[in-house]
């Protein structure tokens, strides 16, 4: 049995990053980081642009203008104006090349064809000059860049429809377990309704990781190896629920010996989530999770999460982390360090009731854990306590 440490560290050690490219229409490409830089197809803005309603001016010395025409946002005539002209025209309409400056029509009298401006002008006032933002040719986002809503935005600007971006690991979710029927069917003595596969699946999602697959094995020893030797090598990350501690029927582990995942732990000094497994073959990565729903999820948050992130290639691998004001006392019983399901609110945290790793209900209302280490035997009302922050 290894230490939480030191089961972080064989996780960061042990998954390498994908590094592989894929081509994403730029609207579904959020989060993903991008395998080139993406150079600028256009000049952006790609013409002189107004930034105000008012009026485009070929500047002189008086304050009085002679107004020709109108031009509107999407008109592209280019018209030519003469020293003392003024064109009206409005916010994101291209600016004639004769015009030095667009003056907002608060700031300007108007008398039929005679517009008086309240005071001069400089050069260039409310013109967003054409590649302003980025020249064509230039470098829009290096590589690397994370796209966020904004970028999206951005590159969607520059008219690009698709982009070349870091591949997100392809995940399995391999559920065990005999007992384990689906939530439409009327459930017989000695059965429950199987969870842990929506629950895995949801904190996926809620990563924005979409490319997983959903497996169901029985209590089979067969069916364990012939299952999980084709996820393995289907996936990229194969994430097993249950069947990993040392009951009869527990096949996983054994068939993953057979299966040669190479072992890097298995089994952490912690509650919950003891019997976790980490091992890899060729490229793929695998945890087996303990089955029991609270200890299954802890493990994903703790290791599986920096998985994903190391996967991904990012540099920030855990979840983050603060201390916090306890408002509740807790005894630990024993000396596994110990996660405790909580709720975090600005700086005080608060211990949970029901903290056994089959208990979900109070999984369901907590937002963070708080960390108890070996050393740890009880938490008082107002003692400083580690508080690791999980994303819901
Ligand atoms: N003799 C020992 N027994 C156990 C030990 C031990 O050290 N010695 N460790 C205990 C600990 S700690 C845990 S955690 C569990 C883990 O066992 P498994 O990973 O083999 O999980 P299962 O036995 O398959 O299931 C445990 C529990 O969880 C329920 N379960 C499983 N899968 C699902 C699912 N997909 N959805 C909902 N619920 C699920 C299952 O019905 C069991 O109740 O082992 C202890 N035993
Ligand atoms: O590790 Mo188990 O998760 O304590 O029940």
């Amino acid at each position: 049995m290894i230490s939480i440490e030191e089961a972080i560290i064989l996780v960061k050690k042990e998954t390498k990053p994908l590094l592989t490219e894929t081509t994403k229409p730029v609207e579904k490409a959020g989060g993903y980081k991008l395998f080139k830089a993406v150079l600028s197809p256009i000049n952006m803005p790609p013409f002189r642009q107004s930034a105000m309603d008012g009026y485009a001016l070929h500047l002189h010395d008086s304050l009085v203008y002679n107004l020709i025409d109108e031009i509107k946002a999407g008109d592209n005539k280019q018209l030519t104006l003469k020293k003392g002209d003024a064109v009206r025209i409005f916010t994101g309409a291209a600016v004639p090349n004769t015009a030095d400056a667009v003056i907002m029509q608060e700031k300007v009298e108007v008398n039929g064809n005679i517009i008086t401006l309240q005071n001069k002008i400089n050069k260039n006032t409310n013109i967003r000059p054409e590649g302003e933002q980025v020249k064509k040719g230039e470098l829009a986002l290096a590589k690397g860049t994370k796209l966020t809503p904004a970028a999206i935005g951005y590159l969607s600007s520059l008219g690009i429809k698709n982009v070349s971006v870091f591949k997100k690991p392809s995940i399995a979710i391999v559920t065990t377990g005999n007992e384990l029927v689906k939530a439409e069917t009327e459930l017989e003595y000695g059965q429950i309704y199987e969870s842990n596969s929506k629950m895995l699946l949801s904190a996926l999602y809620s990563l924005k990781f979409y490319d997983v697959s959903i497996h169901k094995i029985e209590d089979d020893y067969i069916e364990t190896v012939s299952k999980l030797n084709n996820v393995i090598n289907s996936t990229d990350l194969v994430l097993i629920s249950g069947g990993i501690s040392v009951g009869d029927y527990d096949f996983v582990g054994k068939a993953l010996t057979e299966l040669k995942v190479k072992e890097h732990f298995y089994k952490v000094k912690q509650k919950p989530g003891k019997p976790l497994f980490f091992g890899t073959k060729n490229n793929t990565h695998v945890f087996a999770l303990p089955g029991n729903p609270a200890a299954a999820l802890t493990c994903f948050y703790m290791y599986v999460y920096i998985a994903l992130q190391k996967l991904m290639d990012n540099t920030v691998f855990e979840l983050p982390k603060t201390k916090a004001t306890s408002s509740s006392k807790f005894i630990k019983s024993g000396d596994r360090p110990q996660f405790l399901k909580a709720i975090y609110d600005n700086g005080n945290v608060q211990i949970l009731e029901g903290q056994s790793s089959a208990m979900q209900q109070t999984f369901a209302v907590a937002n963070a854990f708080i960390f108890m280490d070996e050393t740890q035997s009880n938490i008082e009302i107002g003692d400083l306590v580690d508080t690791i922050l999980l994303p819901v």
